[in-house]
C-alpha cells in the first residue's frame, strides 16, 4: 500500500495569491498564470464573510455528528465517494458529507424525513440550507463569475454568447465534507486522486489539511517527476482550482490539476472542507480557446452532459475516471 506522508514531512506547494478585488490588468495575468501552472491558486480579498464561513462549519460538523441512523436520513447525506454512489462500485473513500444543487431551495427541508423532522436534524438541517441556499452559494457563484470573466475577456478570448452558457449558476454544486480522523497506524485517503470535471471549484478548508496536488515537473508533462505537494490552509483564504471544462476551454493550456485529501491523522481533529463546483450549462458545445491561448491539446466539441454521461460510462466500466482524454484528437483531426 501507497505510504501516505504526514502533512509535516510533505513539501509544500508553491501557491500563487490571487487577490479578487485587484485592478483588471492584474487580475487577469495572476489568475492565467495560475491556472497554467499548478491549476490550483489561493483567493483572498474575496468578500465571504468569516462569520458565514465559522457558521456553516459548525451546522455542517452539528449535522454530521449526529448519529448514523439520523444522519443517513438527512437529504443530501453521503458516505464514501458521492460520485459513486449511484453506481455498482466500492465505496473507496474516508469521508462523509452533504451535497447540495443549486437548484434546491430553502424550503427542501420541508421534505426531510420523518427522523430528522423535529429532532436536532430538523432545525439545525432548516438552518444549514439557508445558510448554504441562501448565501453561500450566492457568494460563491459570484466569484466564479468574476473570475471567469476574466479569464474569458482575457486570454480564452470568449464571445458572449460563450461566456453566458460555459458557466451557469444552476448547474452547481455545493458540498460539506467531513473526513474522519483515522484509527493509529492505518493513515489513509479521504478523497482519492482525480481532477474535477466542473469549470472552476471553490474550496474552503478548515485550517486540519490534507489536501495535495500531484505536480508533474518540467513544463508540467513528465510523468516520472510527479510528485504529491501539500497545499497548506491559510486562514481566511479560499482554494480555486481549475476544473475539466475550463482546461477544455482553453484548449489544454490551463491544468485540472489531480489532487487528494488524505484523512487526518488519528492524533488529529477530523478535517472539514465546503466545496462549490461551477458547470457549464448542459448542452453547451465546448470547443477550445482559438485566440490567445496557444492550444496545448486539441479536444473535439462536445457538451458537458456528454462529459459527464462518458465520464459515468466509464467508471462504471472501469472503476475509474478516463476524463479528457476521451476527448483529446490528434493535432490536425480537429
Ligand atoms: O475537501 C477538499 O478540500 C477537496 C474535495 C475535492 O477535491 C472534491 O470534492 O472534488
Ligand atoms: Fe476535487
Amino acid at each position: 500500500m501507497e505510504h501516505l506522508p504526514d502533512e509535516c514531512e510533505l513539501e509544500e506547494l508553491e501557491v500563487s495569491t490571487v487577490d479578487l478585488e485587484a485592478e483588471e490588468p492584474r487580475l487577469m495575468e495572476q489568475l492565467a498564470a495560475a491556472c497554467r501552472d499548478p491549476g490550483v491558486f489561493r483567493l483572498v480579498n474575496h468578500g465571504v464573510p468569516s462569520g458565514l464561513t465559522a457558521r456553516l462549519f459548525g451546522l455542517a460538523r452539528g449535522l454530521l455528528e449526529l448519529d448514523a441512523a439520523n444522519k443517513s436520513r438527512l437529504p443530501g447525506y453521503f458516505c464514501g465517494t458521492p460520485a459513486l454512489a449511484a453506481l455498482p462500485v466500492k465505496q473507496l473513500n474516508w469521508l462523509e458529507g452533504l451535497h447540495v444543487e443549486a437548484d434546491d431551495t430553502g424550503d427542501r427541508c420541508h421534505s426531510c424525513p420523518d427522523g430528522a423532522d423535529g429532532e436536532a436534524g430538523g432545525t439545525a438541517l432548516a438552518e444549514f440550507m439557508e445558510a448554504v441556499s441562501g448565501e453561500y452559494v450566492a457568494h460563491m457563484a459570484r466569484i466564479a463569475r468574476k473570475l471567469f470573466d476574466a479569464l474569458a475577456s482575457g486570454e480564452l478570448g470568449l464571445d458572449e454568447e460563450q461566456r453566458a452558457s460555459y458557466l451557469t449558476e444552476r448547474g452547481s454544486i455545493f458540498r460539506a465534507y467531513r473526513y474522519p480522523a483515522t484509527a493509529p497506524g492505518r493513515r489513509r485517503l479521504g478523497m482519492e486522486a482525480h481532477t474535477d470535471s466542473s469549470v472552476l471549484s471553490i474550496l474552503n478548508q478548515d485550517m486540519v489539511g490534507g489536501l495535495q496536488v500531484l505536480c508533474r515537473g518540467r513544463g508540467g508533462r513528465d510523468k516520472e517527476e510527479a510528485r504529491w505537494l501539500a497545499v497548506r490552509p491559510v486562514e481566511g483564504a479560499l482554494v480555486v482550482n481549475v476544473g475539466d471544462m475550463l482546461q477544455a476551454m482553453s484548449g489544454g493550456a490551463y491544468r485540472s490539476p489531480d489532487h487528494r485529501v488524505v484523512a487526518p491523522a488519528w492524533t488529529e481533529v477530523d478535517r472539514m472542507s465546503l466545496c462549490y463546483f461551477a458547470f457549464p450549462q448542459e448542452d453547451a458545445v465546448i470547443v477550445g480557446a482559438a485566440s490567445a491561448c496557444r492550444q496545448e491539446e486539441v479536444y473535439r466539441g462536445f457538451s458537458y452532459r456528454e462529459f459527464r454521461e462518458q465520464v459515468q460510462a466509464d467508471v462504471k466500466a472501469t472503476g475509474s475516471k478516463v476524463g479528457l482524454a476521451r476527448f483529446r484528437v490528434a493535432v490536425g483531426q480537429s
